[in-house]
């Protein structure tokens, strides 16, 4: 049954499991627990319900971007003043909405790199978590369709390595446009950008084309592909949202989570996937720090909501000679108007897509490079250090867009940024991720610049790009630009990260909180690092392996 006050819940019913947080990793292990109807299962959210008011912005594909910050979807929160961006406050949106984040990204699924994997396995103790033991999980989770536009996807993907029964439905661009035989041309022209048939291989460096979590005309979330199927056809699971957990509570009879009305018999087990539960709810922490804010940590936990970690990002745009789709749409008017006719007579059109990029690639530095001296971060030699995603149209997340002209952008991103940090977690939360703070990540970011400056000055662009937006000559300009420009992507990690060292971590390899009974963190801040590029399909793939670990232990 589904509840919008915890006060409706029925006083006689009881839970084996609670999960707090339906979001990106929660509603995945939440529905994969209730397919065993022994089990009864509780999932607690904060946010609002995923229908109604606006529901638009996080449907239809197009609108990802729109969907945060500044709506009922979003948490709201901004960063304090980030010394590296002219100490500006940036906006950083987490979901707050069934699905969490996975309802208000951007959509683009990228499983990251092999090595990403086999560290998690080495950190954790645990190989199950390395890359050969955990794809399976990657085909549960998937289900590949064919692109919404109807184009032929052969020799945009390799086939065999994607997943066509799962519950999420992932696929190639629906709506294709003129830079994409560019940007294709490109990695014919030049060796610096080889062309990868399939990023998903584990191997993501190079060019492939994208891929997003969207089927047909529409975006595919956790709410959608998990927690309503399952509220759906389980009679053994209850949602409860409009409701923030505050407190967890440990008695002799189990734990329970506030404000559930009392019940009778707690639950035995209580996942968090409130990720990043450091930000919302103090529950656990540093007992010392927390203490000095008058609250009484149940458990002293002095890595909670420290080591946070982010990728930053910036766009850099070139002007073009070529009307195209994403510009006028994106100014709103009549362009806007006939997008949204179209896509709902039809289904079709530049909004029924992901407006992010057709092709999204990745790069190491060069092995001789003095940004390495000092050592490198990557998790191993097929990992990347950045990112180059191709904008059809003025792509930004921080910049006012201009009101007239078309344009070209590449996105830039530090896929392995060397900093993280510790922040105490405090009830109102302070967001500190020190975008850009340490000598790599500013100079990795100067390279991805450079980087993009040579694809866009590449022979396929010729008779396409007209002039530089920005003047980007010197270091120098380049480092202006970024302090004014740089932002989030939006990947906060590890703020409850594994370790199986207490001092070094908040959980164990099995995930369980250290010195706690019956306490699991399955979310974002359980990697014990940042995977070098999108996250959601890394939590996906984790959350459906963590599933099969609960039920293990449980069973
Ligand atoms: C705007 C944006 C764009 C992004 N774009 C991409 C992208 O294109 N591709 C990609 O791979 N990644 C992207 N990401 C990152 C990715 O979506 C996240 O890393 C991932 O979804 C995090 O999953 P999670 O389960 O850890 O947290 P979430 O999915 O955020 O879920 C946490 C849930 O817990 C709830 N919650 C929190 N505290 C409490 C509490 N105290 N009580 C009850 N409920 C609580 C929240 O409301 C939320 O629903 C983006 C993120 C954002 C915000």
């Amino acid at each position: 049954a589904i509840y919008n006050d915890p006060s409706q819940l029925p006083r006689q019913n009881t839970y084996d499991f609670i999960v707090v947080g339906a979001g990106n990793a929660g509603n995945v292990v939440a529905a994969r627990l209730a397919e065993n109807p022994r089990w009864r299962i509780l999932v607690i959210e904060a946010g609002r319900y995923n229908e109604g008011f606006q529901d638009e912005l996080i449907k239809i594909p197009f609108f990802g971007p729109l969907a945060s910050p500044g709506t009922s979807f979003d948490w709201n929160y901004t960063t304090i003043p980030q010394a590296s961006i002219s100490n500006q406050n940036i906006p950083f949106p987490r979901g707050y909405v069934l699905g969490g984040s996975s309802s208000t990204n951007y959509m683009v699924y990228t499983r990251c790199a092999k090595d990403d994997y086999n560290r998690f396995g080495e950190i954790a103790g645990d190989d199950g978590w390395s890359w050969d033991k955990i794809l399976p999980y990657a085909f549960k989770n998937e289900r590949h369709v064919p692109p919404n536009d109807g184009h032929n996807e052969s020799g945009q993907f390799i086939p065999e390595l994607h997943g066509y029964n799962g519950p999420l439905f992932t696929s190639l661009p629906g709506f294709l446009t003129d830079i994409d035989d560019r940007v294709l041309q490109v990695t014919q022209e030049n060796p610096e950008f080889p062309y990868n048939p399939d990023y998903n291989s584990g191997d993501p460096l190079g060019v492939s084309w994208m891929h997003s979590t969207i089927g047909g005309p529409l975006r595919s979330s956790s709410a959608t592909a998990y927690l309503i199927p399952a509220l759906r056809s389980h009679h053994n699971i209850d949602l409860v949202y409009n409701a923030q957990v505050t407190r967890l509570i440990q008695s002799a009879r189990g734990l329970d989570a506030i404000p559930l009305p009392p019940q009778r018999k707690l639950s035995s087990l209580l996942v968090l996937s409130g990720h990043p539960r450091s930000f919302s709810s103090p529950v656990l922490g540093p007992r010392d720090e927390l203490r000095q804010v008058g609250i009484n940590a149940v458990v002293d936990s002095p890595q909670v909501g420290k080591n946070l970690v982010d990728h930053p990002l910036l766009p850099v745009q070139w002007t073009v000679n070529s009307n195209n789709t994403m510009d006028p749409v994106l100014r709103g008017g009549e362009a806007l108007e006939q997008g949204l006719q179209e896509y709902y007579a039809t289904g079709k059109g530049r909004l029924a897509a992901n407006g992010v990029s057709n092709h999204m690639s990745f790069f190491r530095l060069p092995d001789n490079s003095s940004i390495l001296s000092e050592g490198d971060p990557s998790p191993g030699g097929r990992s990347p250090h950045f990112e180059l995603a191709f904008g059809n149209g003025f792509f930004t997340t921080s910049q006012p867009i201009p009101q007239s002209g078309s344009y070209f952008s590449i996105i830039n991103v530090v896929a392995v940024p060397s900093l993280s940090l510790p922040r105490t977690p405090l009830p109102t939360p302070i967001i500190d991720p020190r975008l850009l703070e340490t000598e790599f990540d500013r100079q990795t970011m100067i390279y991805s610049v450079r980087a993009s400056q040579r694809f866009a000055a590449s022979h396929a662009f010729d008779d396409y790009i007209t002039g530089n937006y920005s003047t980007l000559i010197t270091d120098e300009d380049i480092l202006t630009y970024m302090s004014q420009w740089a932002t989030t992507i939006k990947h906060p990690f590890s703020t409850a990260r594994v370790n199986q060292d207490p001092s070094q971590g908040v959980i164990d390899g099995q995930l369980l909180v250290h010195n706690v009974r019956g306490l699991r963190v399955v979310d974002a801040s359980a990697w014990p690092f940042i995977p070098a590029g999108h996250p959601m399909a890394p939590v996906y793939i984790f959350a459906e392996r963590a599933a099969d670990v609960i039920k293990a232990a449980w069973s």
